[in-house]
């Protein structure tokens, strides 16, 4: 069995499976797609600033140490820890060297690690001194044997005097590198304020240092495996112990949002995109046809045909548009046969002018009209004279024409629009038509004849007149009121056929006058007894 769904209904349905489709769409590409590539694309970002701060911590080592290089493989520095020559010190190892540097301690042990001399130097006071290497350094320096090589300066990260200093060792030897090793020489540059700005200046990273109790922090893990707004990165000696410990944020930290402004946008549109749509829809399809499907309905109901509104203005579906239109024509087609077809049913086909059938509403009509208006009113029966004789004599088609001009005769008194020329049956013709005064009346009844005669038919056969004749009844109603309410309009039509009767008996070719009024009112029963 077929099912129907209502167009309002499945659209909606349509368009809420559209929109639970791309929002569960929209969310999973969110989940799996485009938000694990923002995270990756922050994620890579601050890897690449993590990556350019271990290159720029590497860059500082390893400049040290090329520094430490330098002046290890230096003739002077040689033969200074041969000959001790204190010459060589006094004007190379002054606070300038340690400046143009950046070293806060330098120092030369001979090849059996026996510390020959070493430095310490305050910058902010500008302040050098000998020998003061603390307990801190020598335990540094111990360490840090364990690192010496022949042919490279090493480095590494060492408290010097309770400071954190990057430290770098090479090997005392002949700058063409012809003479044996005599020793090391050791350079320590600070890890300081200055140092981690620095830093943050190549990295734009904000860098601050973290004390000892601060130190518990995870710290960094490399490669990174999930974003964080500030990370904790320490350097580690050779023995892989944090020594210097710093805490690194990324400025302007944004972390993506999973549902951040643009996805509730991206919602949003989703959600207004397919509502405007269905109002749309709705507007321009589903209420036309509504309206179209209710107004049919009612015209199914009542039983009549009328024309849908097509509207002049606005955005309109041309198909609807064209559907409408299409309809109307229909409809004015229908109406125009029915109004033909209702034009045969009420039209005489020989004469032209009303039927019997039209003539019966007509009189119904005049009789409630003529009630309510209280108007005065005549009802005619017009009979030819003799027509069986014109007939049998002149001919049948001669007689239809003797009908045809009659019926033309008639029609021409029957000029107001609720005046009605008929025929009645046969050769007998009715005429309903106003008459407000006897004098009218009469008029009525002399042009009738006048005009009858104006046609000037010869009759061949006529006992009574050479020519066609009529014989009339006439039932003249003068100033309708309640007098009439007993009666109706077959009454009137009865005394019109009986006056009728009394013209004919008159001798024809005569018409009978009877006047209704308040003083002289039609009476039911007299009108069943006189019409029998
Ligand atoms: N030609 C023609 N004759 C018709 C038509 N309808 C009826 N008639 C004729 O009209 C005649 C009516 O005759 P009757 O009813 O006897 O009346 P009459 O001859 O007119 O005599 P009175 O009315 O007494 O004067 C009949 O001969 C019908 O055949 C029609 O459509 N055409």
């Amino acid at each position: 069995m077929a099912t129907s769904v209502s167009i309002n209904r499945l659209f909606f349905s349509l368009v809420t499976a559209y929109m639970a489709l791309l929002v569960a769409g929209l969310l999973g590409f969110r989940w799996y797609v485009s938000y694990p590539n923002e995270i990756a694309g922050v994620l890579r970002e601050q890897q690449q600033a993590i990556d350019s701060l271990n290159a720029a911590i590497t860059l500082s080592q390893q400049q040290l140490a090329t520094q430490t290089r330098d002046y290890a493989t230096w003739d002077d520095t040689w033969f200074y820890v041969q000959d001790r020559n204190n010459t060589y010190i006094e004007s190379n190892f002054v606070g300038d060297t340690f400046d143009s540097l950046n070293l806060i301690g330098a120092m030369i042990i001979d090849i059996d690690a026996h510390n020959i001399i070493s430095w310490h130097y305050d910058r902010e006071l500008n302040n050098l001194t000998l020998d003061t290497l603390d307990t801190d350094t020598e335990i540094s320096l111990a360490r840090s044997k364990q690192m010496l090589t022949k042919d490279v300066a090493v480095y590494d990260v060492a408290l010097l005097n309770k400071q954190p200093a990057l430290v770098s060792v090479s090997a005392i030897t002949r700058s063409d590198g012809t003479r044996a090793d005599k020793g090391w020489l050791f350079f320590w540059r600070p890890i300081d304020q200055s140092f981690l700005d620095n830093l943050s200046r190549i990295t734009r990273l904000e860098i601050h240092p973290l004390s000892h109790a601060q130190r518990n922090l995870q710290n960094i893990v490399n490669p990174l495996t999930k974003i964080k707004e500030s990370h904790q990165l320490c350097m580690h000696d050779r023995l892989g112990r944090p020594e210097v410990c710093m805490d690194i944020r990324f400025p302007n930290y944004h972390p993506p949002e999973f549902m951040g402004v643009s996805t509730w946008i991206m919602l949003g549109i989703l959600a207004v995109v397919p509502s405007l749509f269905f109002w749309l829809i709705m507007h321009l399809l589903i209420a036309p046809i509504r309206k179209a499907t209710l107004f049919l309905e009612s015209s199914v109901r009542t039983r009549s045909i009328r024309n849908l509104e097509v509207p002049e203005d606005g955005l309109q579906i041309r198909e609807i548009r064209r559907l409408l239109t299409a309809y109307n024509q229909l409809a004015s087609t229908v109406l125009e046969q029915k109004s033909a077809l209702q034009q045969l049913t009420r039209t005489d086909a020989l004469t032209g002018i009303a039927n019997r059938r039209a003539f019966d509403h007509a009189l119904e009509r005049a009789w409630f009209r003529m009630n309510r208006y209280q108007q005065s009113m005549a009802l005619m029966l017009i009979d030819i004279d003799h027509f069986k004789r014109f007939n049998d004599s002149a001919g049948h088609p001669a007689g239809d024409e003797v009908l045809r001009q009659v019926a033309e005769v008639l029609a021409n008194m029957a000029r107001r629009t609720d005046e009605v020329a008929a025929r009645f049956g046969g050769e007998e013709f009715a005429l309903i038509v106003y008459a407000h005064s006897t004098l009218e009346v009469e008029s009525l009844r002399r042009n009738l004849h006048e005009a009858i005669a104006n046609l000037a038919i010869r009759h061949p056969d006529s006992p009574t007149s050479e020519w066609i004749t009529v014989s009339a009844g006439i039932a003249w109603i003068r100033n309708s009121g309640e007098w009439l309410n007993k009666t109706n309009q077959e009454d009137w039509l009865a005394y019109t056929d009986m006056a009728l009767y009394k013209g004919k008996a008159n001798g024809r070719n005569n018409s009978v006058l009877t006047v209704f009024d308040q003083q002289h009112p039609l009476e039911p029963e007299a009108t069943r007894q006189n019409v029998t």
